[in-house]
């Protein structure tokens, strides 16, 4: 968008919850290791997905259906950056799609699919609204370069590929001209963090991100932290926000079916807490929910990540746990006296 409509939106628009959703699957899983995190999107969707946001009070949902996942093409070989030739393709047609349901005016939904596709998912956005903030909810803070992660997974890597304080640190990556970073790192904040790599660590410190890692909203309490990065990234409360969001920011007794999990994490009740405050300001207007794996674990803990997932993404989209009153009517029902 450019700078003038930028100017007129923020001048004219009072913001409130967009009541049209968009979901796009992604069964994408070459971002890491693991066979699983591909098979999500279907499983969340046989879990009732559309059903469970369609109980929403007022909400439209749109399904997207799943977008195209290269299976092969050319290979293209940069030290320490596994399959980066299938992770561009994916997430360019996942970015396009992403801009395609922000200009319908839908809230983007993208059900992952590892973290990879966070590139993807932010890209899209950035290209509709390029004062876009984004919160990475997570365990890690997805912030390596191929030359400081130790697995060279893509899914520890989207952040540092997304933005653009970042881009002197990574060499040449072919198959991946169609990604500018232009997303500034000023315009990030973590909730959740408790695996940061060493160099991670060192990023977040030298760009001063404001980063609440699990012993800050113990301090604090998730409302209180989720406020103070929404202060400090956009203080005048006017900028459409991203949350990307790896199941794994969740304790692992509340979602065991993710390919790293970490204990000692956010509870349901906090993430649900968190994402109705970003509901409240009115300006969410994508989430990505990633790393969920059905594959790993038994039933019970298939269904137990799942189902968190998907309170997470009800309190996004406004469920309210208060309860609603049905619409259109004004007062209790009335008994009918009875013929016999
Ligand atoms: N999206 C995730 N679950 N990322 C885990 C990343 C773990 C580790 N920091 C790495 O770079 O490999
Ligand atoms: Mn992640
Ligand atoms: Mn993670």
């Amino acid at each position: 968008m450019n700078s003038l409509r930028v100017l007129a939106r923020n001048m004219s628009q009072k913001w409130e919850p967009l009541k049209k959703v968009g979901i796009i699957g992604v069964p994408f899983e070459k971002g890491q290791k693991k066979y699983g995190v591909s098979i999500a999107p279907a499983a969340i969707r046989s879990a009732g997905l559309i059903e469970r946001l369609k109980e929403i009070d007022g909400i439209d949902v749109k399904d997207y259906g799943d977008i195209d996942i290269p299976s092969c093409n050319e290979p293209v070989n940069v030290d320490n950056m596994a399959h980066l030739s299938l992770v561009s393709a994916c997430n360019k047609n996942l970015s396009n799609k992403v801009s395609q349901v922000l200009k319908d005016e839908r809230v983007a939904v993208t059900i992952g699919g590892d973290h990879s596709i966070g590139v993807g998912t932010v890209d899209g956005h950035y290209r509709v609204n390029e004062d876009m903030i984004l919160i990475w909810v997570d365990a890690h803070a997805d912030i390596n370069t191929n030359k400081t992660s130790d697995s060279g997974s893509v899914h520890g890597m989207p952040v540092a590929l997304l933005v653009k304080e970042l881009s002197d640190y990574w060499p040449y990556l072919p198959s991946m001209d169609w990604q500018i970073p232009k997303f500034s790192i000023k315009n990030l904040g973590y909730v959740g963090l408790r695996s940061v790599d060493e160099y991670e660590r060192l990023a977040i410190e030298k760009y001063d991100v404001p980063a609440f890692a699990m012993e800050d909203i113990e301090e604090h309490g998730i409302q209180k932290s989720i406020n103070h990065i929404l202060h400090r990234i956009d203080p005048e409360g006017k900028k459409p926000i991203h949350v990307s969001f790896d199941i794994d920011s969740l304790d692992a007794l509340e979602a065991p079916s993710t390919g790293t999990p970490v204990r000692g994490g956010l509870t349901l009740r906090e993430a649900i807490q968190l994402m109705e405050i970003i509901h409240g300001t009115g300006r969410l207007r994508a989430i990505d929910l990633v790393e969920i794996n059905p594959a790993l674990g038994n039933d019970a803990d298939r269904k137990r990540t799942i189902d968190a997932g998907l309170c997470v993404l009800r309190a996004g989209l406004g469920f309210s746990r208060r309860g609603t009153i049905p619409s259109g009517i004004l007062d209790l029902p009335v008994q009918t006296p009875q013929s016999n």
